[in-house]
């Protein structure tokens, strides 16, 4: 078993032991091997044969589970938005297809699709509301969304067949199924929706370790960190929803085709929770885990006859034994942590080498961020009071004062997380004065936080591709169907990744994850990250708080790299020492004015900047 430490440094520190983590391994490298997975599949296909109606109908079951499970593995376990409406989904998919070719007389491979989009355009449009609230709210606000659906299903009685119900919906265990001229027993339905699952697991695991899947990470992670390195949330969760409404209108229409009758029952509240609950059991994340997840909810009860009348309470302790003993469920229970770079993406990064020169602004001319009289007012108070100042290509300018005299309100404002009261920020001829943060990202002015914001379970080297994620320029189909043309985007710049890794004194470390680390180490990798967004301006806030002095030096090393590539450069940090060997000129704050403009001797003797801010120890440099 693993265990944890925490060392003085506040890191996180894996014990490697025998036993049960190299079992994670082995089964972790079983399940992923291309030669178990169509062993199993076919074993699946044929073995079918051999069982009885009854459990093939099970079968299928668990293998509408398996996908509706994904929907929810995608929203919240990827992109952290919690949902209790799923249900709504799952029964637009079913209805849609079912009225489609019970009463219009669509063919079932016309109508699942057309579910499946008309799911998808509901979890878009949801995305719109979703997006203004968190936590609990988006909890309320999507049991709504599925108490909606349920009482138009319910009242609806004309196209829905309202409380009755909608019967005769052509189905494998009616023996009325027909798709495409060819008519379907309860055996071949299963074998066809056991390919289905296959790709949809296939397409999930590649959609998890893509650009896609990183930044459903970052955005649930922090959508502000996620916003600084030019990945919009906005954008991002509608994404996030309308393939989760689509996975769950999937598994939908594969249910209405599988059992015939849809009653509005079957998709009301229990069954969101069900499949929460087999999401979060199986691991939110981990796909093998939530395949497992749904056979043991959906096989068990069903043979054993279990949980029909204590359904509830079943659930309620099975979630509650499994959040206190296997908080990661039961994927983090038996297999390893899932990467995020695919591994033929890793293996041709592998074979190519990059330049950091190249992360030099190149054919681009030098143009200075100007910050124009900036003003930013919270209610009464004014954190930034009319500050001007100008950072040029290939100059370090130092933003010093004392504690809250406005040095991180500026940041934000020039990096879009503020819109300011007053004033003006200029990038070359570019006004970008109030640009949302991941706008302001993709005009090349990054930056990073006091307190490192990265994905915690992302190893070093994932938290740093995701630097490059505006950058990538393949589309999602791409991404998901791991076409060659985004491998080979995504390994250039992995390659890139591996450069600035070295660059940083990180390569050790590369493949731990994040959380295992220093402090330091975070930091450095903050650095990194934000300087694969290829940045030509980079406002680094505090980056050498809480760093020894070996790491202070290195930090130091890649500041004076990036001055050198070309960029513009501001520092925030209150070590006198540490600036003076690095930085060109000085911009002092005092209560959100700025005090002092000019060079760090002259700061020193200051009499403003001593009496505000140095005091003694100006006196003793
Ligand atoms: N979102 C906010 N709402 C209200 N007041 C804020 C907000 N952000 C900052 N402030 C206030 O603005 C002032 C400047 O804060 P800011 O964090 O910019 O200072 P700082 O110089 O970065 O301080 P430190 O060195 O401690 O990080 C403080 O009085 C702070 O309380």
């Amino acid at each position: 078993m693993t265990a944890s430490v925490r060392e003085e440094t506040g890191a996180t520190v894996e014990q490697p032991s025998l036993g049960p983590a190299a079992l994670r391994r082995g089964l972790s490298r079983l399940v992923a091997h291309p030669l178990f997975q169509l062993a199993l599949l076919a074993l699946l296909l044929l073995g079918a044969g051999q069982l009885s109606s009854g459990t093939v109908q099970i079968a299928s079951f668990v293998l509408i589970a398996a996908i509706f499970a994904q929907s929810i593995n995608l929203l919240t376990g990827l992109a952290g938005q919690i949902s209790l409406g799923h249900a709504g989904f799952f029964g637009i998919g079913a209805y849609c297809s079912g009225i489609l070719v019970k009463s219009w007389g669509f063919d079932v491979a016309a109508a699942v699709p057309v579910a499946v989009l008309l799911a998808a355009a509901t979890g878009w449009l949801l995305s719109f509301p979703a997006n203004r609230v968190r936590d609990v709210y988006l909890a309320m606000m999507t049991l709504g969304f599925g108490m909606v659906f349920f009482e138009i299903v319910r009242e609806w009685n004309d196209v829905t067949g309202g409380t009755m119900g909608l019967p005769g919906v052509p189905a494998a265990a009616l023996r009325t199924l027909t798709i495409l001229g060819f008519r379907m027993d309860g055996l071949d339905y299963f074998r066809l929706v056991l390919l289905v699952t296959a790709l949809v697991l296939l397409l999930m695991r590649n959609l998890t370790q893509s650009r896609i899947g990183r930044a459903f990470f970052a955005i649930h992670v922090s959508e502000v960190a996620a916003g600084s390195i030019g990945i919009p949330s906005g954008s991002t969760k509608q994404l996030a929803y309308a393939v989760s409404g689509a996975l769950a209108g999937l598994a939908g229409a594969l249910y209405a085709h599988l059992v015939g009758y849809l009653g509005p029952e079957s998709f009301a509240l229990p069954r969101s929770i069900e499949v929460l609950v087999i999401a979060i059991v199986g691991g939110l994340g981990s796909i093998a885990g939530q395949v497992l997840s749904a056979t043991l909810f959906t096989f068990l009860p069903e043979r054993l006859q279990v949980f029909a009348e204590w359904q509830f309470i079943a659930y309620g302790l099975i979630l509650t034994f499994s959040l206190l003993v296997l908080p990661k469920g039961i994927g983090g229970l038996l297999f390893e942590p899932p990467r995020f770079i695919k591994p033929r993406v890793l293996r041709r990064a592998a074979g190519l080498t990059a330049d950091p020169a190249a992360l030099r602004p190149q054919g681009e001319a030098a143009e200075s961020l100007v910050v124009e009289g900036v003003t930013m007012r919270f209610g009464g108070l004014v954190a930034v009071d009319g500050v001007s100042l100008r950072l040029e290509p290939g100059r370090i300018t130092a933003l010093v004062g004392p504690n809250g005299s406005g040095k991180s309100t500026l940041v934000n404002v020039v990096s879009g997380i503020y819109r300011p009261t007053a004033g003006k920020v200029r990038f070359g001829e570019r006004d970008i004065t109030g640009l949302s943060d991941h706008q302001v990202a993709a005009a090349r002015v990054v930056r990073t936080f006091q307190d490192p914001r990265l994905v915690p379970h992302f190893t070093v080297r994932e938290n740093l591709l995701l630097g490059a994620h505006r950058l990538l320029r393949h589309s999602g189909a791409a991404a998901t169907l791991g076409l060659p043309g985004a491998i080979a985007e995504e390994a250039e710049h992995l390659a890139m990744a591996e450069a600035v890794l070295a660059l940083a004194g990180l390569t050790e470390v590369a493949d731990r994850p994040i959380d295992t680390l220093p402090y330091g180490t975070r930091r450095m990798a903050e650095v990194g990250r934000a300087l694969l967004a290829r940045p030509r301006v980079i406002l680094l806030d505090e980056p050498a708080a809480g760093l020894s002095e070996k790491e202070m030096e290195r930090l130091a090393q890649l500041i004076r790299d990036m001055k050198a590539m070309g960029l513009a450069i501001l520092l925030i940090d209150h070590h006198m020492d540490f600036l003076a060997e690095l930085v060109d000129e000085v911009v002092v704050l005092d209560s959100g004015r700025m005090i002092y403009h000019g060079d760090i001797a002259g700061m020193r003797r200051d009499p403003q900047v001593i009496a505000a801010y140095l005091g003694d120890e100006a006196t003793h440099a």
